[in-house]
C-alpha cells in the first residue's frame, strides 16, 4: 500500500547499469508513491564514504538521454498511475573554451522548489553492510535537502532489498546496448511543436531530452484550434491553456534554469520558420520530415538550417485494436470512452430510481445502435424520434397546431403529416425549427416522464432516453446523467447520405441544426464513439454500462 504523495528517488547505479535496472526501482518506487515521483540522477553517488557529498553538476551525455527514454517507458509500463518526472537541473553542458554559458564546476544553486513537496526521499544506493542503514537515510535526506526544498519531516527509504535480491539471483541486467557514453551536442536555442494533450511518458521524454539540449532558451509550438480539426476524438483534447499549464509546470520543475517560451501553432510551422536564434528542432522517426520542411522554408527564409536531433518513438505496451503502436494522446483519449468524465452533479428533483441517462449526440453518431445495446444490457430504452412522430399523429394537439403555422402543403393525401417535407422546411431554417419544437418539445417531454414512471412501476433500474437534441432542449433536469456519442462530422455526413437518402448538403444542414459535438462534450458526463467496428463499440457500451452500475 502506497503511504506517500510524492518522492524523489535518488539514482546512483553507474549509468551503464542504470537502464537495465531501471524498471525493478520504479516499481519497488511504485509500492510507496501514489502520486507524483521525481528523478534525480547522480550516478555514482557514495552514501557511505564519511562525508556529507554534496550535488554536483553532470554533463549531459548521450547515455542519458537513452537513460531518459528507458526511464520514461518503463514507467508506463511498471507504475502508469504515478507521474514521473526526471530533474535536469543538476545537468549542465561542459563550458564552451573560451567560456561559456554553463559550468559543471560552478557552485550548485540554492534548494529548488517544487511543484509537489515531496514528502520521501528514495534510492537504489546498494548498501553492502546492513548496519549502516541509519547513517546512509541521514546522508540521503541531507543530500536532498540541498538539492530540493523539502519538508522538515521528510523520511528515506533504501530501496536496495529488491536490487541486492537481483544481484543474488545472478541476474543483475547488462546493458545490452552498445554504450555510447560521448557527450551530447547542445544547444543556445530549442524548439519543438506538438499537442501536448494529457502529458504523457512519450511527450515528457521529448520535452527531457530537448531540455537535455538547450542551454538558454526552449520554444514550445503548442496546436491551437486550427491544428486539431482532424486529430482522433478531437473533442476530448484538453483545452488549450490547460495543455500549456502543464508543460509549464512540467518544465518548471524538470530544468527552471531554461527560458520556457510556448507559443500558440496555427500552422504546421509555427515560429520555428522565423526565429533566427533557434538552432536545432527536436522530432521523432514519424515528424523527422516536418522537421525537413521547417528546414527548407527556412532557406526560403534566408535562415540557417536547424540541425534535426531525432528520438526515439515509446512504444505502447498497453495498447488496443484501435490504438496506435507508440505511446500517444488519442489512445489516451480512447481510454476514456464509457469512462465517468464527470461526476453527475446530482438530480435531487428526479426519482432515485430508475436512473435515467440521456444518451444524445449529432444525427448519424450511432445514438439508436449504442441505446439498443443498453437495452439488451437491462435498461428501458425510450426513443424520443419515436415519441416525436407519435405527436403528429392526425387528432393529436400537435398536429393542429403544426398545420397553423406550416401550412397544409405538409399534408399527404391520407391528411397524415409528411415528415420529410415538413423535415425540408425546417432543417437549415434556424427560426422556422424553432417554432416547429417549441411546439412538439413539451409534448415529448411530456411522453418520456410517462416513460419513465412506467418503468418506476414495473421496477426497472435504468433507463435511456435517446434524444437527439436532448441538450439544446434543455432536457438536463429530466435525467441522472448525459451521455454523448460523438463521430467525425465528415463520418456523420457518409452516414446519413447513405441511410436517409438525402444529399450531402442536407445532411450538412440537418447537421448545423444541431449542436456541435465539442460543445455537447462539455456537458457530457460519459462519451461513446461508434467510429470503430461494431465491436469496439460494443466493449465500450459494456465498460460504460459495468461503471454505471458500480456507481448506482
Ligand atoms: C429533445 C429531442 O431530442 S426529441 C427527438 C428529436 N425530435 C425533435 O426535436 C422534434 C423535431 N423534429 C421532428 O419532428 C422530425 O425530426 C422532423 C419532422 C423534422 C423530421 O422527421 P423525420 O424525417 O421522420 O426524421 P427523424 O425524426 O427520424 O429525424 C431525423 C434526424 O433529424 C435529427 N433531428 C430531429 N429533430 C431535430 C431537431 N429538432 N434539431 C436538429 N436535428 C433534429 C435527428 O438527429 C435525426 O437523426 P438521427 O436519427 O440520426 O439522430
Amino acid at each position: 500500500m502506497s503511504m506517500f504523495s510524492t518522492g524523489i528517488l535518488v539514482l546512483t547505479s553507474p549509468l551503464q547499469t542504470l537502464p537495465l535496472r531501471i524498471a525493478p526501482v520504479l516499481s519497488s518506487a511504485a509500492q510507496l508513491v501514489d502520486r507524483t515521483l521525481y528523478v534525480h540522477l547522480h550516478p555514482g553517488l557514495n552514501l557511505t564514504s564519511g562525508t556529507q557529498p554534496r550535488p554536483v553538476f553532470i554533463s549531459p551525455v548521450v547515455d542519458l538521454s537513452t537513460l531518459i527514454t528507458r526511464l520514461y517507458n518503463n514507467a508506463a509500463d511498471v507504475c502508469g498511475h504515478l507521474d514521473v518526472r526526471v530533474l535536469l537541473t543538476n545537468i549542465r553542458a561542459q563550458p564552451a573554451a573560451g567560456g561559456g554559458n554553463a559550468a559543471p564546476n560552478c557552485p550548485f544553486p540554492t534548494p529548488q522548489p517544487l511543484f509537489h513537496s515531496p514528502d520521501v526521499v528514495l534510492t537504489d544506493f546498494a548498501l553492502q553492510d546492513p548496519h549502516q542503514s541509519n547513517q546512509v537515510q541521514q546522508c540521503l535526506e541531507k543530500y536532498t535537502g540541498h538539492c530540493y526544498v523539502c519538508g522538515p519531516g521528510i523520511s528515506s527509504v533504501l530501496l536496495h532489498p529488491q536490487l541486492v535480491e537481483l544481484q543474488e539471483k545472478g541476474d543483475e541486467p547488462k546493458c545490452d546496448q552498445e554504450q555510447k557514453a560521448g557527450p551530447m551536442e547542445t544547444y543556445s536555442d530549442v524548439v519543438v511543436g506538438g499537442t501536448f494533450d494529457r502529458l504523457h511518458g512519450a511527450h515528457k521524454t521529448l520535452l527531457s531530452i530537448s531540455c537535455l539540449l538547450a542551454n538558454r532558451r526552449f520554444v514550445i509550438g503548442v496546436c491551437d484550434q486550427a491544428m486539431l480539426k482532424k486529430k482522433v476524438l478531437k473533442e476530448l483534447i484538453e483545452p488549450y491553456s490547460v495543455r500549456v499549464q502543464r508543460l509549464q509546470e512540467f518544465l518548471q520543475d524538470t530544468k527552471p534554469s531554461l527560458q520556457v517560451e510556448i507559443l500558440p501553432l496555427e500552422d504546421p510551422f509555427g515560429v520555428s520558420i522565423v526565429d533566427p536564434l533557434l538552432k536545432c528542432i527536436v522530432v521523432s522517426e514519424e515528424t523527422r520530415k516536418g522537421g525537413e520542411a521547417v528546414n527548407r522554408k527556412r532557406a526560403e527564409n534566408d535562415l540557417p538550417p536547424l540541425v534535426l536531433h531525432e528520438i526515439q518513438v515509446l512504444k505502447d505496451a498497453h495498447r488496443n485494436e484501435i490504438e496506435e503502436e507508440k505511446i500517444s494522446s488519442s489512445s489516451l483519449r480512447s481510454r476514456l470512452l464509457g469512462t465517468l468524465l464527470n461526476p453527475p452533479k446530482g438530480s435531487p428533483h428526479l426519482p432515485p430510481t430508475p436512473y435515467v441517462i440521456g444518451l444524445t449526440g449529432s444525427s448519424g453518431s450511432g445514438k439508436s445502435s449504442v441505446a439498443k445495446q443498453l437495452e439488451v444490457l437491462g435498461a428501458v430504452r425510450i426513443d424520443c424520434d419515436k415519441l416525436g412522430h407519435e405527436v403528429y399523429q392526425p387528432g393529436a394537439h400537435c398536429y393542429r397546431r403544426v398545420l397553423e403555422v406550416f401550412g397544409s402543403e405538409i399534408l399527404n393525401e391520407d391528411k397524415t403529416i409528411n415528415r420529410r417535407v415538413l423535415a425540408s422546411k425546417v432543417f437549415g431554417n434556424q427560426a422556422r425549427l424553432k417554432c416547429l419544437t417549441d411546439i412538439v418539445w413539451p409534448e415529448i417531454a411530456i411522453l418520456v416522464k410517462q416513460a419513465v414512471n412506467q418503468a418506476r412501476k414495473e421496477g426497472r433500474g435504468v433507463c435511456v432516453v435517446d434524444a437527439a437534441v436532448l441538450l439544446e432542449a434543455g432536457w438536463i433536469d429530466l435525467v441522472h446523467e448525459v451521455w454523448v456519442i460523438i463521430i467525425p462530422e465528415e463520418e456523420a455526413v457518409t452516414r446519413i447520405t447513405e441511410r436517409d437518402g438525402v444529399s450531402k448538403e442536407d445532411a450538412l444542414c440537418r447537421l448545423q441544426s444541431q449542436w456541435p459535438s465539442s460543445k455537447q462534450v462539455k456537458y457530457a458526463n460519459v462519451v461513446l464513439s461508434t467510429l470503430w467496428e461494431s465491436e469496439v463499440t460494443r466493449k465500450q457500451v459494456l465498460k460504460a454500462w459495468n461503471l454505471l452500475q458500480k456507481r448506482i
